[in-house]
């Protein structure tokens, strides 16, 4: 529409909230309670519900990668989607480790390291937000994919060869969890430092 002036106004419309990019976040976490449910009615014991477990768990974290770059490559970021999507991922890989350790497959202590550090660096990115954007690493993304790959292990019933390779796929994704975490706890306080 012409301005005062004559001109075509150039203000953007407002990115829709109900965009291709939120609703893959939305299916991600309606995956989490089948993929719960899935593990659950496999006992960890039956193959076939485990491999279905795992295939709901790929299919749901790769909706992670999809969403993100529907949202850039299409202009539909939205303040929406920038918190519903690292709450959508935590709820996955979260759920995936609570129950690894349920079924004895998985330590506690790892499920629970993780978690404390999942859950604290979202609080604190809320907590810092008013000083700026702690916007994810490249480290974290390397966490996530980590993470994804070792819980996938873990999920798919192994030949005896592969199943040892997982909990050194674990320990990895554990060590750059914590490292990150602290790398994210060090630009929350350069955030808040005063500028001089
Ligand atoms: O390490 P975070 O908390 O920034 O999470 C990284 C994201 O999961 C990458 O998609």
């Amino acid at each position: 529409m012409p301005d005062m002036t004559g001109a075509e106004s150039t203000v953007a419309a407002p990115v829709p909230l109900l965009n291709a990019a939120n609703l893959l976040t939305a299916a991600r976490l309606v995956l989490v309670p089948v993929f719960a449910v899935t593990v659950v009615a496999s006992g960890m014991s039956h193959a076939g519900w485990r491999m279905a477990a795992c295939l709901i768990f790929v299919v749901a974290s790769a909706t992670d990668l999809v969403d993100g770059w529907i949202a850039r490559r299409f202009a539909l970021v939205t303040s929406l989607g920038k918190v519903a999507d690292p709450i959508a991922d935590k709820a996955l890989t979260g759920a995936a480790l609570v129950l690894l350790s349920w079924y004895d497959r998985l330590p506690w202590w790892v499920t629970v390291v993780i978690l404390v550090r999942e859950l604290g660096i979202t609080a604190m990115r809320f907590w810092v937000i008013r000083h700026g954007v702690i916007a994810a690493s490249r480290g974290g993304k390397i966490k996530t994919a980590l993470q994804i790959l070792a819980i996938t292990w873990y999920l798919w019933p192994m030949p005896a060869a592969l199943a040892p390779v997982g909990p050194w796929i674990m320990g990895a994704a554990v060590l750059v969890t914590v490292a990150t975490g602290f790398d994210y706890v060090a630009q929350a306080l350069r955030l808040r430092r005063p500028a001089r």
